[in-house]
């Protein structure tokens, strides 16, 4: 058979563009994936071309990948199918759009933009130069939340009325980040929120709203923020409350995310799953940390408990990969997860879909409101350049 090959460009040469990369260079077939390839045939970086020479060796490249030193130059070569965006989040909107006007599908890291009018815009040019479009939720698109959705849809834990999900991170905002990083910087669009809520988000609506018949009904959305020195959020915690559809009552989401909390405090899953799924005959929980899990349990009230374990494939014992989470998430001869996500780009992209299979344009369109609405409540307002539609413009 022969495969259909996605060719990559990446924009932009940090921590989780290395992660992703190096993700795409594993043969797919070692995860069961036989029908699609990825190549890194160029990668861009703002700072300078050698920046991005030395990137496309750590990643394992293509022999002949392109380096270039502007994000404008990539958007340019003939050679690249697909684009992946990989800069902090204020910078998203102007450098999808940039790839979009210059025709290039794009896989956009979360939070896919800074606020919903800027995500509508991008799904308007998409549509119009009828090109793919889609958010970097990797999480979506693990075996393991395939099977927490089918245990939603099959009815095994009976209709749910509550999702609880929590990302918090156990870390001293003061003492891991100066105040320039993108973690807690304003002009680079930080905070808790954006940046770890978007996970405990998902997994409310990957529960609560993936899982509805059409037509989805969207959530109301109540909320409290603690805010850090720098007026970016270190805590937020929101309820969600999505309306009765024809199949289910009324359902409420509660999603927090912090800084200085955990979700694990004695990193050994004592205190239990950091997500749980609520029906009426038992719950599927899930263990920290919600962007990357590999646990799961399912409790039934007639006394079943089945426990999971979901490691990553590939590419193997003695592979020495470093990961970008400081080898705390991802053991020895695993991958990080994230070629998940790219094969659904690649199968898309073979199929002719426009979006992404595990959470369409519309969802994340939902998700961004749901952040601008808790941003709106608390206060919480970025600089006017990173919130504009204008476009371009310097950031
Ligand atoms: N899916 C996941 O698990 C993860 C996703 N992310 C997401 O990825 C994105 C990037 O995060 P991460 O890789 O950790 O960030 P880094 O700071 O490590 O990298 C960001 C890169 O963006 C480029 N860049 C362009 N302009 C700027 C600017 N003004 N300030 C800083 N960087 C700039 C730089 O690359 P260059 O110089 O080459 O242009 C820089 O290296 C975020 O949206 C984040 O939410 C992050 C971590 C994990
Ligand atoms: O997406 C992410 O997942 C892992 C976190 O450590 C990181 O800050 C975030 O960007």
């Amino acid at each position: 058979m022969s495969k259909f090959t996605l060719k990559w460009g990446i924009l932009a040469t940090g921590g989780i563009a290395e992660t992703f990369a190096r993700d795409l260079w594993p043969n797919p077939e070692c995860r069961g994936v036989k029908d699609i390839e990825h190549k890194v045939v160029a990668a861009a970086s703002s700072s300078s071309k050698k920046r991005a020479e030395d990137f496309l060796k750590e990643v394992r490249g293509v022999e002949d990948a392109k380096a270039y030193g502007s994000y404008e130059e990539l958007v340019k070569d003939p050679n690249v199918d697909i684009i992946y965006v990989a800069t902090p989040h204020s910078h998203h909107y102007q450098n999808a759009r940039l790839c979009l006007e210059g025709g290039k599908n794009v896989l956009c890291e979360k939070a896919f933009t800074s606020n919903a009018p800027q995500l509508e815009k991008l799904i308007e040019i998409a549509k119009e130069k009828n090109l793919f479009l889609m958010e970097a939720v990797w999480t979506r698109y693990f075996p393991l939340s395939i099977y927490v959705r089918d245990v939603i849809t099959s009815g095994k834990i009976g209709t749910v009325s509550r999702t609880s999900a929590d990302l918090s991170m156990h870390m001293v905002p003061e003492k891991t980040f100066d105040d320039s990083h993108r973690m807690v910087n304003p002009d680079l669009a930080g905070g808790a929120l954006l940046d770890l809520g978007i996970y405990s988000l998902t997994w409310i609506f990957q529960t609560l709203y993936t899982t509805q018949k059409e037509p989805k009904a969207p959530s109301s959305v109540l909320s409290a923020m603690r805010k850090y020195k720098l007026g970016t959020d270190e805590q937020t915690s929101m309820l969600l409350t999505f309306p009765a559809t024809s199949d289910r009552g009324e359902a409420h989401g509660i999603a927090t995310t912090g800084m200085r909390t955990s979700a694990d405090p004695d990193g050994k899953g004592t205190a239990g799953p950091s997500i749980r799924v609520q029906g009426e005959e038992g719950e599927i929980q899930i263990y920290h940390p919600a962007f990357r899990p590999t646990k799961t349990k399912l409790v039934l009230k007639d006394g079943t408990v089945e426990e999971k374990d979901w490691p990553q494939p590939g590419p193997g014992k003695g592979s020495g990969w470093k990961n970008g989470f400081g080898g705390s998430f991802q053991p020895e001869g695993e991958g990080q997860g994230m070629f998940w996500e790219a094969d659904e780009c690649a199968h898309a992209l073979k199929e002719g879909r426009k979006e992404g299979k595990y959470e369409s344009l519309q969802e994340s369109l939902e998700i961004m409101r749901v952040m601008d609405k808790v941003r709106e409540q608390n206060e919480m307002k970025l600089p006017e350049k990173i919130e504009t539609l204008e476009y371009p413009t310097k950031l």
